[in-house]
């Protein structure tokens, strides 16, 4: 049979661990990945505090861990907002811990109530609980898969509060001797309720590192798909996300244009002003790019210089004008800009059935070859090669 101190021990356990991971995982600095930590360590800290309360002077045992333990609970609420990128009233917070604290020393010293402590400390929980479960359902929005973390989260809360409102209302209806007068006695009733008790915070904690990670892995996965100079498409991940455009196209029979897009002239301008300033135009031509393009079109660097733009929905005449706009709009940049004098050639073609990306890469790439053959700073399309 377990005892009440083993199930503390346990859950000291589980907090020690999932602290441990958490600070492997702190140079990732993600938000809200810290105050985890640190909740994890109180909640280990608390549930020594209760599993060793009989050898612990009394205010250790009954203040102490009752108020680490709610400030184990105020972390992770603070964790859980930062994760969800919400505000945090740390203020609040610490007040609510500190009246908890005052709480149970009211119920311990003035009026000796194991009850009323139970009260207080189960009702901070509810409200914690609550506050965590509204935070994530607000924040609906930026879940992303997998979602079974955000339900694991979910699912604790809500076990939690409901284990903690029972816990109540089972020493309220069921008082006397089949109802514990400490934490430690071991009855049935204080097993069931303290094994949700101690294995909550360490579950919700255990959330709150599959969150941290799955932002690492995110963060990873978008470094990986970005060009690390200008941030638009690897050539790799234009490609990746160029098939399966295609495939779309070739599933729905919708328009599918490409734009091949080059400097004219560039390795003058690394001549003249430098490397250092040839890479600040690629970078402000990526900026320029993003504000004229449509949200729906990719933009990758398939080369040193060089540029495509996959545009789902668009036809070569559309493809053209935006090339065009594209273009002027870099002509348009005055001394100073990064991009003054800098001019572009473009090649525009349009997805043919069965095309693959390779195919139509190529025939943006032939018309882009007659922009520069036509004396550079001009958009040609594949119709206008067949004039
Ligand atoms: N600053 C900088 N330059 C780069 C980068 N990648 C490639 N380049 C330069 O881009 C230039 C590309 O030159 P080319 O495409 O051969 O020719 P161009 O001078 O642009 O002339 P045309 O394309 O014929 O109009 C080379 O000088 C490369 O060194 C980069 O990341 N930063």
């Amino acid at each position: 049979m377990l005892s009440t101190q083993l199930v503390f021990l346990i859950g000291a356990l589980l907090c020690a661990l999932t602290f441990f991971v958490l600070y492997g995982l702190a140079a990732s600095r993600v938000a809200g990945a810290d105050c985890v930590r640190w909740a994890a360590l109180l909640g280990a800290a608390g549930n020594l505090l209760y599993a060793f309360g009989r050898a612990l002077p009394p205010l250790l045992a009954y203040e102490a861990a009752n108020a680490v333990y709610a400030a184990a609970t105020a972390v992770l609420v603070a964790g859980f907002r930062l994760l969800f990128r919400r505000s945090v009233h740390a203020k609040g917070l610490s007040a609510s811990v500190l009246v908890l604290a005052v709480l149970v020393a009211y119920f311990h010293y003035v009026h000796d109530s194991f009850f009323g402590r139970s009260v207080v400390v189960s009702l901070y929980q509810v409200m914690a609980m609550g506050v965590i479960g509204h935070t994530l359902l607000r924040a609906r929005r930026q879940w992303h898969k997998p979602y079974y973390v955000k339900a694991f989260i979910l699912a604790v809360c809500l076990l939690t509060a409901a284990g903690h409102l029972g816990r109540i209302g089972w020493q309220y209806v069921a008082p006397g001797p089949i109802n514990p007068t400490s934490l430690l006695q071991p009855a049935p009733s204080s097993i069931f309720f303290l094994g949700a008790f101690c294995v909550s915070l360490p579950a919700l904690a255990f959330g709150g590192l599959l969150l941290v990670h799955r932002r690492i892995v995110a963060t990873v996965e978008e470094a990986a798909n970005r060009d690390f100079l200008t941030g638009a498409l690897s050539r790799r991940a234009f490609f990746k996300l160029g098939e399966r455009e295609v495939a779309v196209a070739g599933r729905t029979h919708r328009p599918l244009a490409l734009l091949l897009i080059d400097f004219d002239n560039f390795k003058p301008i690394n001549d003249k002003l430098g490397h250092e300033a040839g890479d600040k135009a690629l970078i402000a031509f990526v900026r320029r790019a993003e504000s004229v393009l449509r949200t729906t079109d990719f933009l990758g660097r398939v080369g040193g210089d060089e540029f495509a733009v996959l545009m789902p929905e668009a036809d070569l005449a559309a493809a053209a004008n935006a090339g065009e706009r594209l273009k002027k709009r870099i002509e348009a940049t005055r001394e100073g800009d990064p991009l003054a004098g800098v001019t572009l050639s473009i090649g525009a073609a349009l997805w043919q059935e069965r095309d693959s990306l390779k195919e139509l890469m190529k025939r943006a790439d032939t018309a882009l070859y007659r922009a520069k053959a036509n004396g550079r700073n001009c958009v040609m399309t594949e119709s206008a090669l067949a004039n």
